[in-house]
């Protein structure tokens, strides 16, 4: 290098490392993104007049006052701001999406219950109203708890829109790609990652594959976090470069579009005249983003014994009460299993959080046969439950040497609250009745005498 070419002082980078690809790298950033130059305006959030003509608009996603590390806020500079709608709200029926506190009494929740997948249908059903609400548990109106959904998609919706006042969404696809248009950028997502919708953020769904099926954790209460790592350290679980939040990107039409607001357990829609997905440029910490998990650097025993699942624990909801989550989302995902003397899958047990598992794809270790892609566990507060028969019998068989467990990603929405079933999950939904029949196969194997029994 001659000395013309040498850098000198600060070199700065030719294109930013991650952002190349529709989105920016790194989890609960202070993120600026604008889709024209200079959208965003220097030095100050909300000047007396914003370039291009758009309007500001500050959307807040935790108290004014909450503490630092909790306090949220986007600012948006858009086209038209939010309330500008044509028409006043009206009560829109949305039966199958239903809200704590739902507790039906005719329909049972004790027992360990399972499902097959449920099965698409030629109803035309956008992501929305495709939503079938499982369980719920907690109080909405109080901002505690949850719902477990899974929805079936095959309507792109065009001009409606959607936002929940109630709750954030994480979505786990399991079936078919979603393109998800955000009021902050636009997310393609595909089975094997997850998203988050934050609470009061606009969107709508389209579907590059004609349909598509997963699973949607709702969270009434305080926003999903990275669990703390204790003695791991610093790095490996969900790492927050791996977590990705869209570039800003804005849709301009002027058609009559609907927007529905989910507000405490019921369905609003106004009618506006334009798309409310006109953000032009955003900054803040309050925003959506997805992430691949196939990207989690799992831990685990590399010598005896079966650790608590919590080791696999991708977001955590919290509650005000230490280590005890509104929701953990965990993932049983490819691994090794390198534990000697130790029975490898999950240990029987009986838990106080209430667990509702899904199967992305593959084979779940602690049930080999029944709980297939797509298909649905419950296993509530107390409720106890472990590995079937054949799981049983191989683990107790099986040789010390490690193993690597492919073909496999389920996950468990893990609450504090137990979960309530819907009539739709007890009625409608392919219930399995046979399901606790898996553990029949258990026998008394203790005869009195000492010694290792087979
Ligand atoms: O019940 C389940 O299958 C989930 C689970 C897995 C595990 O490895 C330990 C405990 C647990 O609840
Ligand atoms: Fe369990």
């Amino acid at each position: 290098m001659n000395k013309q070419t040498q850098p000198q002082g600060f070199v700065q980078a030719a294109s930013n490392i991650g952002v190349t690809e529709g989105y920016m790298p790194g989890f609960g950033n202070d993120f600026e993104t604008e889709a024209l130059p200079g959208a965003i305006p220097v030095g100050r959030n909300s000047p007396q007049r914003v370039e291009y003509g758009l309007y500001a608009e500050q959307l807040s996603g935790s108290p004014f006052t909450a503490p630092h590390a909790t306090l949220e806020r986007s600012w948006m500079y858009r086209i038209r701001p939010s309330v500008k709608h044509v028409s006043r709200f009206k009560k829109v029926d949305m039966p199958y999406w239903k809200t704590a506190p739902h507790v039906i009494d005719d329909v049972i929740s004790l027992g360990q219950y399972r499902w097959d997948p449920v099965p698409f249908t030629d109803e035309k059903l956008t992501f929305v109203t495709g939503m079938r609400s499982m369980t719920t548990a907690g109080d909405v109106g109080t901002q505690v708890g949850m719902a477990s959904h899974v929805y079936l998609a095959n309507t792109d919706m065009e001009d409606d829109y959607f936002y929940s006042a109630d709750s954030e969404l994480l979505v786990v696809p399991q079936d078919g790609r979603l393109k998800i248009f955000t009021e902050f950028g636009i997310i393609d997502l595909e089975p094997l990652e997850i998203c988050v919708l934050p609470r009061g953020m606009v969107f709508k769904v389209s579907l590059p594959d004609g349909q598509a099926r997963g699973f949607v954790c709702e969270n009434y209460g305080a926003k999903f976090t990275l669990p703390n790592r204790g003695p791991i350290g610093a790095n490996c679980l969900a790492n927050p470069r791996d977590f990705k939040t869209p570039v800003a990107a804005f849709e301009e039409k002027e058609t009559p579009c609907r927007v529905t607001v989910k507000w405490c357990g019921q369905f609003h829609t106004c009618e506006i005249g334009h798309s409310p997905l006109d953000v032009v440029a955003w900054h803040g910490n309050y925003a959506p983003y997805k992430y691949d998990l196939r990207t989690f650097a799992t831990i685990g025993s590399i010598s005896f014994d079966h650790p608590d699942p919590s080791i696999f624990t991708v977001l955590t909801a919290p509650t005000a009460e230490e280590g005890t989550a509104n929701i953990d989302f965990v993932i049983f995902p490819e691994r090794w299993l390198a534990n000697e003397n130790t029975f490898r899958p999950p240990w029987y047990h009986k838990n106080i959080m209430s667990e509702l598992m899904g199967n992305v794809y593959g084979v779940y270790d602690a049930k080999p046969k029944g709980f297939i892609p797509g298909g649905i566990s419950l296993h509530n507060c107390m409720l106890p439950h472990g590995p079937d028969n054949n799981a049983f019998e191989h683990a107790t068989k099986e040789s010390w040497d490690p193993v690597k467990l492919t073909n496999t990603m389920s996950f468990m929405f893990e609450t504090r609250f137990p979960q309530q079933l819907t009539r739709f999950a007890a009625d409608e939904a392919p219930l399995q009745d046979d399901y606790v029949d898996c553990w029949d196969g258990l026998e008394k194997k203790f005869d009195g005498t000492p010694g290792l029994k087979d």
